[in-house]
């Protein structure tokens, strides 16, 4: 199998990366009638198969759970899932012949090997998704021709799936139909019907591709979802415990900080962050921010590039065939570290301490946000897809972190973003070496404003206050925010 998206034309890449269109509510009418009395069956009952099922069955919509013959043997996780639920759970011998829909939410990298077993099983016409298309645009997975192939893909964890269906709301998705798939034309309404059975609508929905999608998801959960938000909490509390702060205080502002933070950012955006700040607080935040993002840009463009140029898919998937050795020992050291093996202290900190005492999170989250947004756009990459994969995700991400710290955020995210975060952290740590040196607890640990007659130049925080705003992230922000008009606040102190 040869990688789809290298076999493109250029032409043809380009116009499959720039798929984002942003769905008005009307388009979603027929709520989830398309595939209403249709039989669907997801195969795996992991985070997002048991999450999607859920939201899917609450929807009115017919679920059941194909698993592999040893998982119901042996009752294993995704069996308990599924039959705790009260779902009926079945080999693909019994299963699939039937499906309507065939829903694949196992690994990425079991997919070749999923979809050999399957696809001979699934009757003539049936559908087949995905909710990430590394199978289809990394591996070049060619799919029978009567079968109709799409693609819903949260912008988000499986946990924060369910969570947020829970709360009324949903999480923003991108949906597609593969152009080599869709014999019938009945792609679309399936996948918008299939969106609506897990909420997403309520959040914000993109028309997009399986290019456009793999090429920003990697990218968001390398950088600025996964890989920075690590590297920037272990630094954080490496740098409290080195300057004498108590590890407990440390280890709790970094673990709720990060979500605490970027609750502001959910809402405000960027500079709805920063706004959290006194004014020196901001100016200072947006100073090391800018310093951050010169430090860090080559690492964030080198990922965008071994992105779309397949390096990176090429190098995951030799890690897959050595028995994912890298993957190993970037867990096993990730599981090492103080940070991780400190737990919280049993201490007060309130709300606002969260943004007084770590200025720093506040300037790492900006920097990525900013970065992220960046270099996907100047790949080709839609301003609304990369808005969902940069600002919008990284509080869904932090509350996974707040939940159990970076195990909690590598356990919850797919096998693909968790090899992509490590990977960011390894070489992202040693390039800020020299920034870290001159941290100091001003940033990190103690209240920035300490000590201070608060007073700032008024020019300089006009100035500040423009740049902040007018960075395209917030354009485009503002726009897709109104239409999240449902959105919960999340009470986390
Ligand atoms: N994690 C996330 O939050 C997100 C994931 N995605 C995408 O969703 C898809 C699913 O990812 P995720 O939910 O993380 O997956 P999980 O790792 O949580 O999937 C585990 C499930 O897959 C089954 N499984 C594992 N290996 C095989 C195999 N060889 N054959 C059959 N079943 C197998 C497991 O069953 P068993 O008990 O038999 O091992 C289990 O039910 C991926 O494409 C991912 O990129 C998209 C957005 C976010
Ligand atoms: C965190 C990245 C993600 O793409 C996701 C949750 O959206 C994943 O692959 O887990
Ligand atoms: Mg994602
Ligand atoms: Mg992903």
């Amino acid at each position: 199998m040869a990688n789809y998206f290298n076999t493109l034309p250029l032409r043809e890449q380009l116009e499959q990366l720039s798929h984002a269109e942003f769905m008005e509510t009307a388009e979603f009418a027929d709520g989830v009638n398309a595939l209403k009395g249709k039989k669907i069956v997801i195969v795996g009952a992991g985070a997002q198969g048991l999450n999607q099922g859920l939201n899917l069955r609450d929807s009115g919509l017919d679920i059941s759970y194909a698993l592999r013959k040893e998982a119901i043997e042996q009752k294993r996780d995704s069996w308990k899932n599924a039959t705790d639920n009260n779902f009926t759970v079945g080999t693909y011998d019994e299963l699939i012949p039937t499906a309507d829909l065939v829903i694949n939410l196992t690994p990425d990298k079991q997919h070749t090997a999923v979809i050999n077993a399957v696809m001979p099983l699934m009757k003539q016409g049936a559908a087949l998704s995905y909710s990430h298309g590394f199978n289809i645009v990394e591996e070049g997975m060619q799919i029978r021709k009567d079968i109709t192939v799409l693609m819903v893909a949260p912008k988000c964890p499986g946990s924060e799936v369910r969570a947020e269906y829970l709360r009324g709301f949903g999480v923003p998705t991108l949906i597609a139909v593969h152009p080599e798939n869709d014999p019938e034309g009945k792609g679309w309404a399936y996948a918008k019907a299939y969106c609506v059975g897990t909420g997403g609508h309520h959040a914000g929905v993109l028309k997009s591709s399986f290019v456009a999608e793999v090429k920003s998801d990697l990218m968001g959960e390398q950088t600025i979802l996964c890989g920075l938000l690590q590297t920037g909490s272990i630094l954080s509390f490496d740098k409290m415990v080195e300057k004498g702060i108590d590890a407990g205080y440390a280890s709790k502002l970094v673990q709720y900080g990060v979500e605490v933070i970027t609750e502001a950012l959910k809402h405000g955006g960027v500079s709805g962050m920063l706004d959290r700040l006194s004014n020196p607080a901001k100016i200072k935040a947006f100073q090391i921010s800018e310093e951050l993002k010169d430090i860090m840009r080559p690492l964030f463009q080198k990922h965008q590039d071994d992105i779309m140029s397949g390096e990176f898919s090429k190098t995951m998937m030799e890690d897959w065939a050595n028995g994912d050795v890298n993957l190993l020992k970037w867990r096993a050291e990730t599981g090492e570290t103080a940070f991780e093996k400190t737990p919280a202290g049993d201490v007060k900190i309130g709300e606002q301490e969260y943004f007084d005492n770590y200025v720093l999170m506040v300037a790492f989250v900006r920097a990525g946000v900013e970065l992220a947004f960046e270099t996907m756009v100047e790949a080709g990459i839609k301003p609304e897809s990369a808005y969902y994969e940069s600002l919008h995700e990284t509080p869904l991400i932090a509350n996974t972190i707040a939940r159990k710290k970076l195990f909690e955020m590598n356990r919850v995210i797919s096998d693909t973003a968790e090899y992509g975060c490590y990977l960011f952290d390894q070489a992202c740590k040693p390039l800020l070496a020299d920034f870290m040196k001159k941290v100091d607890t001003d940033l990190v640990g103690k209240n920035f404003n300490e000590g201070k007659d608060g007073s700032v130049d008024n020019v300089q925080l006009v100035q500040v206050n423009e740049i902040l705003r007018s960075h395209p992230v917030e354009v485009v922000g503002v726009k897709l925010r109104k239409a999240m008009t449902a959105m919960k606040t999340i009470k986390t102190v």
